[in-house]
C-alpha cells in the first residue's frame, strides 16, 4: 500500500487545447483564429513559430489517444476550435469540423478514456475579432450558437463540459499586459473583455440546461496563490489587489454574483468602469457543476507605490523556478484550494490544469529524463492528497500537458509535456514524468 492513496474514484487525466497541437490550420474548412493572426504577426511569438503543424495532432490524433490509454487516465481535456466548426465564427457551420471532433471523442471512449471538452481556448475566430471580438456583446450569442451546435453534436457522449479556459488570460494577459492574441494594451477594453466572457460563460450554461443536455458543466479559471510578505496592513492589501486580480475578479461573479467591491473601486480610480448591463450578473452566477482551476505558481508580495497595477511588487524569497521562471510552489495549491472552499462552498474541484516547464533533452535511446518535472508533480500530488484528507472536493486532476506543444508566446522552446514532441518528425517519446505518472495512476498513489 502506498504512503499517499487516492480514492479510487479520483479522474486521473491530462489536457491540452486545440491550437496548441492540431496544426491543420487551413485543412477542411478550418477559418482563421487570432492566434493565427497573431503568431504570424512579427515579434509576438518567439522564433516566429506558429501553430500551422503544430503536434500534427489532427491527423495524428490516434497515436495521442494511444499514449493516453498506455498512461491509463480516465478522461481526456482537450479543446474544440471554434473556426473549425464556424469558420467566420458566425454563419455557415463546417459538417467536417464536427466530423473531426467525432473521431475524436468516440476514438477516447473507444479506449475506455472520458472526453472533457473545453470550448474556448483562446482561438477567436478572426471574423469575429475583426468585428471586436469579446469587446463586441454579439460576439457572446454568436458563442452560445457554436456551444448549442457542440453540445447537440455530442450529448451523451461528452459529460464533461467547460465553458472557458483562463478568463484571466482571455482578457487581462491578451488585451492589456497584451502578451497574447490579439494583443490589445487598453485596461478598460481588459475589464470589459473580462466582464463579456463571464456573460458569454453564463449564457452558455443557460443553454445547457435548457437543451437538456446531459452530463456537467463548469468552467476553468487560472488561480494565483499570492501572500503578503510582511503583516503589515499596506502589504496585505497590496498582496491581496494582486491576488483578486487574477482569482476574486473572475471567481465572486462566478459564485457571489458580484465583483469584489475593493477592486471595484480601485479601477474606478484608474478610470475604469464595468460595462455591467441589467441581468449580466444573474447571468455569470448561473449556477455549475463544478469548477476548474489551472494551478503552475505562486509567490510573495508587498506594498510599492506605483509599481504595477496594483502597487505591489513581487518579493523573491528563494523559490525554485521552472523554465518559464514561475516559482515551484506546491504549498499554493494547498493553500488556493482551501481558500476556494472556504470562500465558494462545497462545489466539486477538479485541477483542470497543473504542471512545469523546464528544458528537456532526448536522448539518443529516446528517453527523456525529466526528474524535475516529475519531482513537480509529485510535490503537487502530495498537495491534492492533502486536500482531499483534508475534506476539499477535489475530484479530479488534468496534467499539463500530454504533449510538448506550442505554448502561445513563448512558442516550441517551453516544454510542458509528459511525452516529447520532436518538431522535425512530429514523433513522440514519453517522459520519466509520463512513467511515473502512469505508476501514480496504476497504484492509485505513490510512496512519498
Ligand atoms: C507580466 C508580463 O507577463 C507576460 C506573460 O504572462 C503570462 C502569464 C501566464 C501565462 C500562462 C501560461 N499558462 C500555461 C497555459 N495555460 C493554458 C494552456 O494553454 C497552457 O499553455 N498559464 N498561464 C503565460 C504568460
Amino acid at each position: 500500500m502506498a504512503s499517499i492513496q487516492f480514492p479510487k474514484d479520483f479522474v486521473w487525466g491530462t489536457a491540452t487545447a486545440s491550437y496548441q497541437i492540431e496544426g491543420a490550420y487551413n485543412e477542411d474548412g478550418r477559418g482563421m483564429s487570432i492566434w493565427d493572426t497573431f503568431s504570424r504577426t512579427p515579434g509576438k511569438v518567439v522564433n516566429g513559430d506558429t501553430g500551422d503543424v503544430a503536434c500534427d495532432s489532427y491527423h495524428r490524433y490516434e497515436e495521442d489517444i494511444a499514449l493516453l490509454k498506455k498512461l491509463g487516465v480516465k478522461a481526456y481535456r482537450f479543446s474544440i476550435a471554434w473556426p473549425r466548426i464556424y469558420p467566420d465564427g458566425d454563419g455557415e457551420l463546417n459538417q467536417k469540423g464536427l466530423d473531426y471532433y467525432a473521431k475524436v471523442i468516440d476514438g477516447l471512449l473507444a479506449a475506455g478514456i472520458e472526453p472533457c471538452v473545453t470550448l474556448y481556448h483562446w482561438d477567436l475566430p478572426q471574423a469575429l475579432q475583426d468585428k471586436g471580438g469579446w469587446d463586441n456583446r454579439d460576439t457572446i450569442r454568436a458563442f452560445v450558437r457554436y456551444a448549442e451546435t457542440a453540445f447537440k453534436a455530442f450529448d451523451g457522449k461528452v459529460k464533461q463540459w467547460i465553458t472557458f479556459n483562463e478568463t484571466w488570460c482571455v482578457s487581462f494577459l491578451s488585451n492589456y499586459i497584451g502578451a497574447h492574441a490579439p494583443g490589445n494594451t487598453d485596461l478598460q477594453l481588459a475589464v470589459n473583455v473580462a466582464h463579456n466572457c463571464m456573460v458569454a460563460h453564463g449564457e452558455a450554461v443557460k443553454a445547457f440546461r435548457a437543451l437538456g443536455i446531459s452530463g456537467e458543466i463548469g468552467t476553468t479559471h487560472n488561480l494565483y496563490w499570492f501572500e503578503p510578505y510582511t503583516t503589515k496592513p499596506e502589504d496585505v492589501a497590496a498582496a491581496h489587489r494582486n491576488r483578486a486580480y487574477n482569482n476574486e475578479w473572475f471567481m465572486d461573479p462566478t459564485f457571489k454574483g458580484q465583483y469584489p467591491q475593493f477592486m471595484v473601486d480601485w479601477f474606478k480610480g484608474k478610470g475604469v468602469e464595468v460595462p455591467i448591463q441589467p441581468g449580466d450578473m444573474e447571468t455569470i452566477a448561473q449556477p455549475i457543476d463544478f469548477i476548474g482551476v489551472n494551478f503552475y505558481s505562486g509567490g510573495f508580495g508587498r506594498y510599492k507605490e506605483g509599481e504595477g497595477l496594483f502597487d505591489c511588487e513581487e518579493v523573491q524569497v528563494g523559490f525554485d523556478k521552472t523554465f518559464m521562471d514561475w516559482n515551484v510552489y506546491a504549498d499554493g495549491l494547498y493553500k488556493v484550494l482551501s481558500w476556494v472552499h472556504e470562500e465558494y462552498g462545497d462545489v466539486p474541484i477538479y485541477i483542470t490544469e497543473n504542471g512545469a516547464c523546464y528544458e528537456d533533452e532526448l536522448t539518443p535511446e529516446g528517453r527523456v529524463h525529466d526528474a524535475k518535472r516529475a519531482d513537480y508533480f509529485k510535490k503537487h500530488f502530495i498537495q491534492c492528497h492533502r486536500l482531499i484528507e483534508s475534506g476539499v472536493p477535489l475530484k479530479g486532476y488534468f496534467a499539463w500537458s500530454l504533449l510538448d506543444n506550442f505554448e502561445w508566446a513563448e512558442g516550441y522552446v517551453k516544454r510542458f509535456g509528459i511525452v516529447y514532441t520532436d518538431y522535425k518528425t512530429r514523433k513522440r517519446y514519453p517522459k520519466d514524468s509520463y512513467l511515473f505518472i502512469q505508476s501514480v495512476i496504476e497504484q492509485d498513489g505513490f510512496e512519498a
